[in-house]
């Protein structure tokens, strides 16, 4: 495969909270790797995905939607973008079409600004929108940051994601693949079933429990005979009140948590799950240290 005009590469998708970034790499791998939700900031890891064809390889890095930070999981969240920007062949940025520019659209340029990589604005949502309202719209990104691309696209409904691809592709050097063809994620299955709960979590409590709540994974273990995983999970909220909501009338919407999260975790492991789920209250863990590492969110040494 090398040497005969294979080409591979890293492209870090970048946007403010819930601008479609997840809705793209599904639909571009055809499977549920990020977790979608129409509530702001769900992805929190960054959740590689990797497109493979006969001629090339994409590797997908999903940054998280970045803002100016109030908190420590704010700074780190900054910090890890910005390494990945200055690691990747290109960086896609994403916009919603029918959304106006905000202060969170400039300040990713100005984090942009600092690394040399070629940038796209990619114009999501175009589905939305009236044709004659996109070319104001992107010239007001323009004046205000040199990008290497501008690619209109619906992520939702497939358009024009084959031309991002194309254009993608013609930012990669010449190379081997990094990964075999079958890998579509690197992400370990106990992230994928946290962020499926949680996602579970944020649709059924509605606006009740807010998005700083987190689920940790604390066991995941096929059973001897190979057919069933038994998984215990728990998920933190940083109030009493929100404890209740989760819980529910008679234990009802905890209840609705995990007979929707198990069956979804079932299709995702070809297997029979069992899973017991609790409640825990910890007041403020998005500033401690310590509940920082315990979710994940940790710097490497
Ligand atoms: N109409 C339309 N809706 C879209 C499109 N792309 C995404 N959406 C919707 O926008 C919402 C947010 O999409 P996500 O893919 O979760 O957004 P995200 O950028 O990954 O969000 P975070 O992970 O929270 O940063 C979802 O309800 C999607 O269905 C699109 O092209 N057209």
């Amino acid at each position: 495969m090398t040497g005969n005009g294979f080409r591979s590469g890293f492209a870090a998708l970048i946007g403010r909270p819930n601008v479609g970034k997840s809705t793209l790499l599904n639909h571009v791998l055809g499977q549920k790797v990020a977790i979608m939700s129409d509530k702001p900031q769900t992805t929190r890891n960054q959740i590689r995905g990797v497109y493979t064809t006969e001629e090339s390889q994409i590797i997908f890095l999903d940054t998280p939607g970045i803002h100016k930070p109030k908190s420590r999981l704010g700074e780190w969240m900054v910090k890890t973008a910005r390494d990945t920007f200055a690691e990747v062949d290109v960086v896609l940025f994403l916009i919603d079409a029918k959304e106006g520019m905000g202060a969170g659209d400039q300040f990713i340029m100005d984090l942009l600004q600092e690394v040399k990589t070629p940038v796209f604005l990619v114009v999501n949502k175009i589905d939305q929108v009236h044709p004659e309202s996109l070319l104001p719209l992107i010239d007001q990104y323009r004046t205000r940051f040199s990008f290497r691309e501008v690619v209109p696209i619906s992520a939702k409904l497939g358009n024009n994601t084959g031309k991002l691809l194309e254009l993608i592709l013609a930012e990669f050097p010449e190379g081997p693949p990094y990964y075999p063809s079958e890998y579509v994620t690197d992400h370990p299955e106990r992230f994928i079933v946290a962020e499926l709960i949680r996602e579970k979590v944020l649709h059924l409590t509605r606006e009740e429990v807010p998005h700083s709540v987190a689920v940790v994974v604390e066991e995941m273990s096929r059973q001897d005979e190979g057919d069933l995983v038994d998984v215990r999970a728990t998920i933190i909220t940083e109030r009493a009140s929100q404890k209740g909501i989760l819980i529910g009338k008679q234990g009802s919407m905890l209840k609705e948590v995990g007979r929707r999260a198990r069956h979804e975790i079932q299709r995702l492991l070809g297997s029979k799950v069992y899973l017991d789920l609790w409640v825990k209250v910890k007041k403020d863990w998005r500033n401690e240290d310590f509940y920082l590492r315990q979710f994940g969110y940790r710097d490497e040494e």
